[in-house]
């Protein structure tokens, strides 16, 4: 599965834009594809994937169903604009927001209530890395985020220093962290940071990658094509 997150990226042409040459250039991908795209944005991508294999998501929710809270928008909201999937707990809502664990655990929990497949990402930042705490870490997060729930979550393990850097994680890093994720929960664990068409193909020759969280790469259409590319041909599905 490769999952585009488009942050907070584009305008509403350049969205609706960017969501038909995805649609253009990958109709025919044989891989699970998904566009999470800012929350103005998903009702008129939703009516472009439509017929496609291309499925939408978002990229945050709050956890209740609705009431006075100025600015927020539920799981039940991107569940009637035809989401399917809600990354939750990236690591820039964690910093940037001041997002918690308990937080985190409280939106999975309203995602998966309204059948959306919630996206959870989880990592590690350089000086955790550096002292040798990135299982502690991992550990810890993945035991208080998911406290509670049983149903299928997919994780994306982001490590923070390889997010938008540049500095992509090494593919024996990322095998023991994904090693690590899936004895503690059977899912599909995706790679995030730093994927781009020059190193998709070796990052998708790790045989526990199951797919990929790519960010600035999922703006421009023909790069997210190819990291779609690579990783059908290394995963033996193209
Ligand atoms: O959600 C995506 C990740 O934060 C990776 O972003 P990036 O591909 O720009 O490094």
């Amino acid at each position: 599965m490769i999952v585009a997150n488009w942050k907070m990226h584009f305008d509403a042409k350049g969205a609706i834009e960017a969501g038909c040459s995805i649609k253009t250039e990958l109709s025919s991908a044989k891989v699970e594809l998904a566009v999470c795209a800012p929350c103005l944005y998903l009702k008129e991508l939703f009516e472009c994937f439509k017929d496609t294999n291309i499925k939408l998501g978002a990229q945050n929710l709050y956890f209740e169903d609705e009431g006075a809270y100025t600015g927020e928008i539920s799981a039940m909201m991107l569940k009637s604009v035809g989401c399917e999937y809600v990354i939750i707990g990236h690591s820039e809502r964690r910093q940037i927001f001041g997002e918690d664990d308990e937080l985190v655990n409280k939106k999975l929990k309203s995602a998966i209530k309204h059948l959306l497949v919630p996206i959870l990402c989880v990592g590690e930042s350089l000086s955790q890395r550096q002292n040798n705490e990135t299982f502690a870490v991992l550990e810890n997060q993945l035991v208080k985020d998911l406290q509670g729930i049983k149903e299928s979550v997919i994780i994306a393990y982001e490590p923070i220093w390889a997010i938008g850097s540049g500095k992509v994680a090494q593919p024996d890093q990322i095998f023991e962290v994904h090693e690590f994720i899936k004895k503690f929960i059977d899912t599909k664990v995706l790679y995030g940071g730093s994927a781009n068409p020059q190193n998709a193909l070796t990052l998708s020759s790790v045989a526990n990658v199951d797919g990929f969280l790519v960010g600035g790469a999922s703006l421009d259409a023909q790069k997210f094509k190819e990291i779609v590319l690579s990783f059908e041909k290394a995963k033996g599905v193209a």
